[in-house]
């Protein structure tokens, strides 16, 4: 299951802002090792008191996080529970969440933008190989643990973080809301998520890194986002075409068409290596 920890080994510092039916603080967690005193910079991840009843999910997230371990993967220390209050604490990732870096920092290169998609892939092909479905890829869910420094030859490293509240648990509108990420199939089954529902995800989330971090459909009210799908439609194609077709392939309204994790690696590897043109087409343009 997971690591329980004291209530009063947690210290609440700032409030961070909030996810479904959660809001996160930064903190510290003590705890007494070999008769020594350690600090933790810590994320805590508080369950609303009004949503209880999801507190089963909120705790199976957190036991899908502390069962497996990666590298791009968040680590959580484990859940601790005081009166109506549950609270999940994790890592503190220093950077915070991607979707906000990416609004931020408007000059992102190509080549980090790629660096990034296949950190991304990399997490995906594990859970895949591990038959873990997350459920909720999105920029949003994805922490920048350091920057890249080009200077010092650093490049930029990411964490998948939670799932999240499970998404079957939530309502129809919150479900709607996160039209283009969710599958197609996943609207009118979420309780019924598959590998290939990671995969239409990862999709619209390489279209969001690569789209500097407007997030896909911006402004569509959630009966113009169902019709998308009704439709078929696609997000708008990247000038690149490999990177247009990759996505595309992801976000395939038909599961079979959907690439695997290997075909996925494969493919944003043979983007790099033609990262050198589409980089001095770019450049052309933009002097
Ligand atoms: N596991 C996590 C999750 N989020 C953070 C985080 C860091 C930061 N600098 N600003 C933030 N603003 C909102 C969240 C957050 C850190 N660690």
């Amino acid at each position: 299951q997971f690591h329980t920890i004291k209530y009063e080994d947690l210290k609440w510092d700032e409030s961070l802002g909030q996810g479904s039916f959660t809001r996160i603080f930064k903190g510290e967690k003590t705890d007494y090792r070999d008769g020594e005193k350690h600090t933790t910079e810590v994320l805590l991840k508080e369950l609303d008191p009004d949503h209880k009843n999801c507190w089963e999910s909120f705790f199976e997230a957190a036991s899908f996080m502390s069962q497996i371990s990666h590298k791009h993967l968040l680590h959580v220390y484990g859940v601790s529970v005081h009166g109506d209050k549950n609270i999940m604490v994790q890592e503190f990732v220093k950077h915070g969440a991607l979707d906000l870096y990416l609004k931020r920092e408007k000059s992102l290169s190509v080549s980090w933008k790629l660096n990034v998609a296949k950190q991304l892939a990399c997490v995906l092909n594990f859970l895949e190989e591990q038959s873990i479905i997350h459920g909720n890829i999105c920029a949003k869910n994805l922490l920048l643990v350091r920057e890249e420094d080009p200077s010092q030859g650093i490049s930029p490293f990411i964490k998948l973080s939670d799932p999240g509240i499970n998404v079957a648990m939530l309502g129809k509108d919150v479900i709607m809301h996160r039209i283009p990420w969710i599958a197609p199939e996943s609207l009118a089954a979420p309780d019924n998520l598959t590998h290939e529902c990671d995969k239409w995800s990862f999709g619209a989330t390489v279209w969001e890194i690569f789209n500097n971090g407007n997030p896909p459909l911006q402004g569509w009210s959630l009966e113009e986002k169902e019709k998308f799908y009704e439709n078929k439609q696609q997000l708008p194609p990247s000038q690149w075409t490999e990177l247009a077709d990759l996505i595309g392939q992801c976000m395939s309204y038909d599961l079979a068409f959907r690439p695997s994790c290997r075909s996925i690696i494969r493919q944003l590897n043979s983007l790099v290596t033609s990262d050198y043109e589409i980089l001095h087409a770019t450049e052309s343009v933009t002097q």
